[in-house]
């Protein structure tokens, strides 16, 4: 376990609602005062019974839901941003270079080589394209993913296939926080594993990583810390 982690993600406050407007525009809360923070170096996994607002937060987080109250500060460059409140330019920047997300799905733009997909998040962030290709390569291949497929486009792959071009696409980037969103949902043991020495590897160069995974054995393996949540309404019954 990593000690001498510094904070990377620290959340003050937090609430979120959603409005039900097939009920009549009633408010569900469904975040309450949620105080988080996630150091360098350390993988924090959230748990709490399913319709707690695990997703919700990650969403949260990473800046596709606004929420109601509360800060969510990243550490950015040198610098805290408040994800609750910035604007679109800077959230995308924030993407760029500090805030990496695995989400559980593969969403792409269609008839793009798996490689390609894979090394323009390194692109993205200044590396050579040749250099990110020959990166992309190894990850994938650590990730079993074998040297036929790179070429294709990642459409007709199984789930688990483009599970782990998700994976790979969000480790490549060396981001200093990574969400990751069930990210071993749709993987057998061995490729479980792999995620499991990618994490390790990832804290070891002091990412900071917050997770959601169901999974108990890998859940055990990567993390140092839980952070439960409750059901909304339970907290304020
Ligand atoms: N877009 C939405 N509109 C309305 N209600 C929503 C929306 N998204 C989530 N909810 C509700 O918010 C609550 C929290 O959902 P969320 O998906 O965050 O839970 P979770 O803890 O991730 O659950 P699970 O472990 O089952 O994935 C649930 O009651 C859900 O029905």
């Amino acid at each position: 376990m990593n000690t001498a982690g510094h904070p990377m993600l620290k959340t003050h406050g937090v609430h979120k609602s959603f409005t039900l407007h097939l009920q009549g525009g009633t408010t569900m809360p469904v975040l309450e005062n949620v105080e988080l923070t996630v150091n360098s170096g350390e993988c924090v996994v959230l748990s709490g019974p399913s319709g707690a607002g695990k997703s919700t937060l990650m969403r949260s987080l990473y800046g596709n839901y606004r929420v109601g109250e509360g800060s969510i500060l990243i550490r950015h460059q040198d610098s805290w941003v408040d994800l609750a409140t910035a604007d679109p330019r800077s959230i995308l920047a924030v993407r760029r270079d500090t805030l990496g997300y695995v989400s559980q799905f593969l969403r792409v733009v269609p008839r793009v080589p798996t490689i390609e997909i894979v090394a323009e998040a390194l692109t993205l962030r200044g590396a050579d394209h040749a250099e990110a290709v020959t990166r992309a390569r190894t990850l994938l291949l650590r990730l079993n993913l074998p040297e036929r497929l790179h070429n294709l486009p990642p459409a007709t792959f199984s789930g688990g296939e483009q599970q782990r071009v998700n994976l790979a696409r969000g480790f490549i980037g060396g981001h200093p926080i990574l969400l990751l969103d069930e990210p071993t949902a749709s993987l057998d043991a061995i490729n479980r594993d792999a995620v499991v020495g990618l994490v390790a590897e990832a804290k070891a160069a002091g990412t900071a990583i917050l997770g959601i995974v169901h999974d108990l054995p890998t859940r055990d393996a990567i993390a140092d810390r839980l952070f439960k949540l409750y059901p909304a309404q339970m907290a304020a019954a």
